[in-house]
């Protein structure tokens, strides 16, 4: 029998132990030796961040179990540390005094925290973040502490920071630069993730210098080199890492930050190999596991016997693991002179696209808020992809800043990675899914990895499962909720208030076990438009939960100035409101006067605190520019004066708009009334788009003229202005009751079916008559028109917008 070749690999971490399994799928040929300092089997490092904020527990993150070594004849030391590779004699000298022979040897050792050299800093009381010790002195130290100081504001002390948070601590991130992350995001994204995790109960002390840890035996608190102090009885520190190379330096091979490699995983030494943190290649020391794997794999190849291309380096791409909070960074991320970044900054909805193109090549980019393109910015920044028109439209179109994807996996191209830890394509996992007949998400991860370390990716690989299975497939305890807080869906959310008669945001966390106590962005504004569709007589709408504009009752412009947008039924208006119009645009110095796609007038650069004072010379009502509910009815001048038309489209577009104004819908609602089938207000892009045709209606739902264009489907036709009132009602209400919040009539409609519509709201005529009743009751219940509600409120008029200095 053949030989086998002696491997012996120093380091049971997170790179070494991927490269031996990497190793194992091409050859059985080696007899493996694992030497781990570490007391445990190999587990998953980046999951200890999961382990701190309670979401997984510390037997979740085990990789590969003592079993596990057992079964592939691995020889396993844990607890025991490897000192020298003595390449002279061939063997890898132990702490304990044993040695063990090689023919090859991988140097696997990863890195430590650094620790700054600052006076105080070995007081009992500050720790580094690295290992599931650490995160046990963690979550001892809540229980005894309040108070923690986080030393660095990257993606560990970020992590670390809120985990220390769902314990329980009063956390403050110290941090030296002057925005959070400053290594991989730009300031703008900087100060969106900064504003979120505020919410989320972090503190913030930024271009802060610690100078000195203060206190006795046991740290009490930070001093800085401005002379301040902070107060802190439990301090991490994350500020880097440096690579673990005292074993490499006793065997004489080329270290400099880190143990040298070249192209193949080699280091100076015959035989003797370094994969992981450890290493330094081309100059750069990885932070993050995809290069290591990387690495790992041309290791593997090597060690195998397989032929394989060097290893050239990898660009970087990270996600910062912080539920609720979607911020995302791939290769350069500054803007310098050499380069054009294209840039969506939404306020609104808190998103943020950041393009980064160098000679027109994708170098980078930063995404905040709405990370749907992650996987494919990846790519094309990994394939130097040069922007053109078409991917520039696909890039900023649908589902670019704003658009949330219901399935944005099944979009992608084949070799779009859909794992970046693990180099996972789209293509490995489909054909994994048919080849191999997987129908979970865990038999995906056994068979292609992907999934298998940060997990950020298990959204996509659900959703590839979904698009190839369709109702074969079940999400199972790893199914995607709402948002980062729950696993629950809209639909068994929306159930269980109702079962349950819950009546408020806090009684929906509290008793559905959100993950954070507070919430975040997505789910509070979806929580509070579903109580008040649920309770409308009895919901005291919770305007904290709503979104900026819709708090203001104003559209925040790029300027931090507002629009003003009166309400104008059917698209009309009499010289007397224009000449109002006028004098309060001239009055308040507006800059300027726009004509809305809408049909009514944009006041547009108003300031904050004249806003009530211009509502209220204006004297009109609310137009709702900045609400999700009906915005506006566009229409034809109709029968009333076109010789063409049949009917009185102003007249029903203007008392449509009276009745169904004023409510919470999951979104923005536009309607167009058309005279007869000329079409000229445009109805087939709009929510519910009527024609007047044959003497009677024809409806129309789900046209879309925005990000995603769609035309509207024919609902029917009616003969009788009722008919048209009490089918619009109801369509309006099974979409109030059945959209998720945030989805369009253009989505809703291609979800649940336009055949199923019109049986619900066409065909069932005692269904119908429900919803409209419930329609009714909610139309009753719909609070005072807003804009008059803050200026008949002192209070709250000073409250929102500062003392108004009346003139006389
Ligand atoms: C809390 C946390 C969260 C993270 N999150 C992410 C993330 O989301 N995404 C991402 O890509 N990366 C993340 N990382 C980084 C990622 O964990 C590391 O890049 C990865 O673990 C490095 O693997 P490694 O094998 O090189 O080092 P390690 O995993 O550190 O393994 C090295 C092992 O070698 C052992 N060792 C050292 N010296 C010796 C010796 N002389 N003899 C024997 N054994 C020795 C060590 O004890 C250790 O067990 C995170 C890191 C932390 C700490
Ligand atoms: N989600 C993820 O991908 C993830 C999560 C955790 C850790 N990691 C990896 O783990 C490693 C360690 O993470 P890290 O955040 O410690 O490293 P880092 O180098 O990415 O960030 C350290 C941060 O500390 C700041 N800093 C430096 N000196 C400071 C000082 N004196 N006072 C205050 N701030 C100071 C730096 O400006 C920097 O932003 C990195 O390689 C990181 O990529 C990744
Ligand atoms: S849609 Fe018909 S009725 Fe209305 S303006 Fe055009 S032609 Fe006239
Ligand atoms: S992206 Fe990290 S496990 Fe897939």
């Amino acid at each position: 029998m053949k030989r086998k070749l002696q491997l012996v690999v120093i380091g049971n971490g997170m790179a070494g132990m991927n490269a031996v399994e990497q190793l194992m799928k091409l050859t059985d040929s080696c007899d493996i030796t694992v030497i781990g300092q570490e007391p445990h089997p190999n587990y998953n490092r980046i999951m200890l961040s999961y382990v701190l904020d309670g979401s997984k527990t510390m037997d979740d993150i085990v990789i590969n179990p003592r079993a596990w070594y057992d079964e592939a004849g691995i020889t396993l030391h844990t607890g025991t540390t490897a000192t020298r590779v003595d390449t002279t004699r061939r063997v890898v000298v132990m702490d304990n005094g044993h040695e063990v022979g090689y023919d090859r040897v991988i140097i696997a050792t990863g890195s430590t925290p650094f620790i700054l050299p600052v006076p105080g800093a070995d007081k009992q009381g500050v720790i580094g973040f690295r290992s599931i010790e650490d995160c046990d002195r963690m979550m001892e130290a809540a229980k005894l502490y309040k108070k923690a100081a986080v030393i660095g504001g990257g993606l560990l002390g970020l992590e670390a920071a809120k985990g220390l948070v769902q314990l329980g601590m009063d956390v403050t991130v110290v941090h030296l630069p002057d925005f959070l992350m400053e290594r991989q995001l730009d300031e703008k994204a900087a100060r969106m993730l900064q504003t979120e995790l505020e919410r989320q109960g972090l503190k913030f002390a930024l271009g802060k210098q610690t100078q000195e840890l203060i206190g006795g035996e046991r740290v009490e608190g930070l001093r800085f080199s401005d002379g301040t102090e902070l107060e802190a009885e439990f301090v991490v520190m994350a500020v880097g890492i440096r690579p673990n190379v005292e074993l490499a330096r006793a065997s004489e091979l080329a270290v400099n930050r880190g143990i040298v490699v070249d192209d193949y995983i080699r280091t100076s030494a015959p035989d003797v190999y370094a994969v992981g943190e450890c290493t330094e290649h081309r100059g750069v020391c990885y932070g993050l596991v995809a290069p290591l794997f990387e690495q790992g794999a041309v290791l593997a190849k090597g060690l195998a016997g397989v032929e394989t291309k060097p290893y050239e380096g990898s660009v970087c791409s990270t996600k910062l693991k912080v539920s609720g909070v979607d911020v995302f960074s791939t290769g350069l991320f500054l803007e310098t002179p050499e380069c054009v970044c294209v840039t969506f900054h939404d306020a609104w909805k808190g998103t943020y696209k950041k393009i980064v193109l160098k000679d027109n090549v994708i170098a980078g980019a930063v995404l905040f808020g709405n990370i749907d393109d992650a996987s494919k910015l990846e790519r094309l920044v990994k394939q130097g992809a040069e922007m053109t028109e078409e991917l520039y439209n696909e890039l900023t179109g649908a589902g670019g800043c704003c658009g949330t994807k219901a399935n944005a996996a099944a979009d992608f191209a084949d070799d779009d990675i859909v794992c970046g830890c693990n180099g996972v394509t789209k293509k490995m996992i489909v054909d994994a899914i048919t080849e191999q007949g997987l129908t979970t998400l865990d038999e995906v991860k056994a068979c292609t990895g992907a999934s298998r370390s940060c997990g950020g990716c298990k959204p996509l690989v659900e959703q590839l499962l979904q698009h190839v299975l369709g109702d074969g497939f079940e999400a199972g305890g790893s199914k995607q909720g709402i948002c980062g807080c729950t696993t629950m869906s809209r639909d068994e959310i929306v159930a269980a208030i109702r079962e349950k008669g819950l009546r408020s945001t806090k009684e929906i966390m509290n008793v559905l076990d959100w993950k954070q106590e507070e919430g975040c962005s997505k789910c509070r504004p979806a929580l509070n438009y579903y109580l008040g569709m649920i309770w409308p007589q009895t919901y005291q709408d919770e305007k904290e939960s709503r979104f900026v504009n819709e708090r203001m009752n104003a559209n925040i412009q790029k300027d931090g100035t507002y629009t003003v947008v009166p309400r104008m039924y059917g698209g009309m208006t009499t010289p007397a409101e224009l000449k109002k119009i006028a004098d309060v645009s001239l009055k308040y110095n507006v800059p300027l006067v726009k004509m809305t796609g809408g049909q009514r007038i944009d006041i547009v650069g108003v300031k904050k605190e004249d806003l009530p004072s211009v509502w209220e010379e204006l004297d009109m009502p609310s137009g709702y520019a900045y609400a999700k509910s009906l915005r506006t009815v566009k229409t034809c001048v109709g029968a009333t004066y076109c010789r063409f038309g049949t009917q009185d489209s102003m007249g029903m577009g203007a008392l449509l708009e009276r009745k169904f104004e004023r409510i919470d819908y999951p979104a923005k609602v536009k309607f167009a009334v058309n005279g007869c089938p000329r079409n000229c207000a445009e109805s087939c892009t709009k929510d519910i788009g009527i024609v007047g045709n044959d003497g009677g209606w024809e409806i129309y739902i789900g046209g879309n003229g925005g990000i995603k264009a769609r035309l509207a489907d024919l609902l029917c036709k009616v003969k009788t202005d009722e008919e048209l009132i009490e089918i619009t009602a109801a369509v309006l209400q099974h979409y109030r009751e059945t959209a998720n919040y945030l989805e369009r009539t253009s989505d809703w409609v291609e979800r649940i079916g336009l055949e199923h519509i019109h049986k619900t709201t066409v065909e069932d005529a005692e269904g119908r008559k429900q919803l409209v009743a419930r329609m009714d009751e909610a139309l009753s219940s719909r609070s005072e028109e807003p804009w008059q509600q803050v200026i008949s409120d002192k209070g709250l008029r000073d409250k929102m917008f500062g003392k108004v200095v009346f003139q006389q």
